[in-house]
């Protein structure tokens, strides 16, 4: 194992927490007597079923639901990759302070805790069709900033991210990830032109051919093509998995921090839910190739979390009909009848 400073998440990729599958089974089991016909509430049941293994307890529980985001700003943006400034990050941070994004709202409409980390935005990664985004301390430091704003009694995660250009960034990922060029992988994120979407195809390909000899390393990927957002994003993930916490993935740019732990070791997102895909056209792609069916499909593409804090609902309503439901015992409802 190579020592350095993003060993510890090397050896945390290797070491992977397990599900519970006494806890599962339990769930399983209760889920079997419910006063319903078998099967009738669909995906409800078995996202209650693996909420149970992946929290490691029965009945499994949705009192602490927590949003975490992350911000930060990319060299990248040099290249003119994005419709709107860099400074919309600061600004937006702001917002997310005052309560007034759409993050915000949807927190709070599931009686989700928030909070936003700003990574450094005074001084942003490098250009990566220059030089590395990030040297490996840097990016440690990050995956560190995002395993630590994971608490302890999350029962279920959310993790979103807000830096202007990070779509490009999160396409570059896709593409030293799962293969392909710019094209395959360059949407209109924020609303670029389709030649602007050109434009991006071709500072991502500039960014591969930089990196080309790194391609084979998932942490060195996110090292040299990431951001800081989607690094802490990483450690978040990683560190929910190590805390017995489900997370529930966000769109494009969020899918593409995943996506490093995939190729890592793809059982490291088996406590990972895709809760949404967005209208970036990459993000369908990329759920295809960490093998993940979205919950919802409903044309959104802003980041910040906000599908995946949507999604929130559905876990809830998971978890209140499992745990409230009568059994037909309980009930004295006449079960099925035998053929
Ligand atoms: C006002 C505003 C709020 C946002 N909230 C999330 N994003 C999203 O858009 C950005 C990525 O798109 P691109 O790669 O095209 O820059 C990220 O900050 C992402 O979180 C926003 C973007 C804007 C402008
Ligand atoms: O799907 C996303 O994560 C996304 C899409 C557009 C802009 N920002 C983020």
């Amino acid at each position: 194992m190579m020592a350095g400073p993003l060993s510890d998440f090397r050896k945390a990729i290797s070491k992977l927490s397990r599900i519970d599958k006494n806890s599962a089974d339990a769930a399983r089991a209760r889920d079997a007597v419910l006063t319903k016909p078998a099967g009738a509430l669909g995906q409800l049941e078995t996202l209650a079923i693996w909420l149970s293994g992946w929290q490691g307890k029965h009945p499994p529980s949705y009192d602490h639901p927590q949003v975490v985001i992350f911000a930060a700003n990319h060299g990248v943006c040099d290249q003119g990759i994005s419709a709107f400034p860099q400074e919309v990050t600061l600004q937006m941070v702001g917002n997310f302070e005052s309560g007034g994004a759409a993050i915000n709202q949807l927190a709070l409409a599931f009686g989700a805790s928030f909070s936003v980390t700003s990574l450094e935005l005074d001084n942003p990664t490098k250009d990566f069709t220059k030089a590395p985004a990030m040297d490996e301390t840097e990016c440690a430091n990050a995956l560190s900033t995002g395993w630590n704003a994971v608490d302890e009694n999350t029962d279920i995660l959310v993790v979103g991210e807000m830096g202007i250009g990070n779509t490009t960034v999160a396409a570059a990922l896709s593409a030293a990830i799962f293969g392909g060029r710019g094209t395959d992988w360059a949407g209109p994120g924020t609303g670029v032109s389709s030649e602007g979407i050109q434009h991006k195809a071709k500072v991502i390909d500039d960014g591969l051919l930089r990196h080309k000899d790194i391609l084979d390393d998932p942490l060195k990927i996110l090292q040299c093509l990431g951001g800081r957002e989607i690094a802490a994003m990483v450690g978040s993930i990683l560190a929910a998995r190590q805390k017995h916490i489900p997370v529930l993935l966000d769109g494009f740019v969020a899918t593409a921090a995943a996506a490093v732990l995939y190729k890592a070791n793809p059982e490291s997102l088996d406590h990972c839910i895709a809760a949404h895909v967005s209208a970036e056209p990459g993000h369908g792609k990329l759920l295809k190739a960490i093998d993940k069916e979205p919950l919802l499909s409903l044309s959104m593409r802003l980041g910040e979390g906000s599908g995946a804090a949507l999604a929130l609902g559905i876990i809830k309503g998971a978890v209140a009909t499992h745990n409230g439901m009568a059994s037909f015992a309980d009930a004295g409802i006449s079960g099925e009848k035998a053929d």
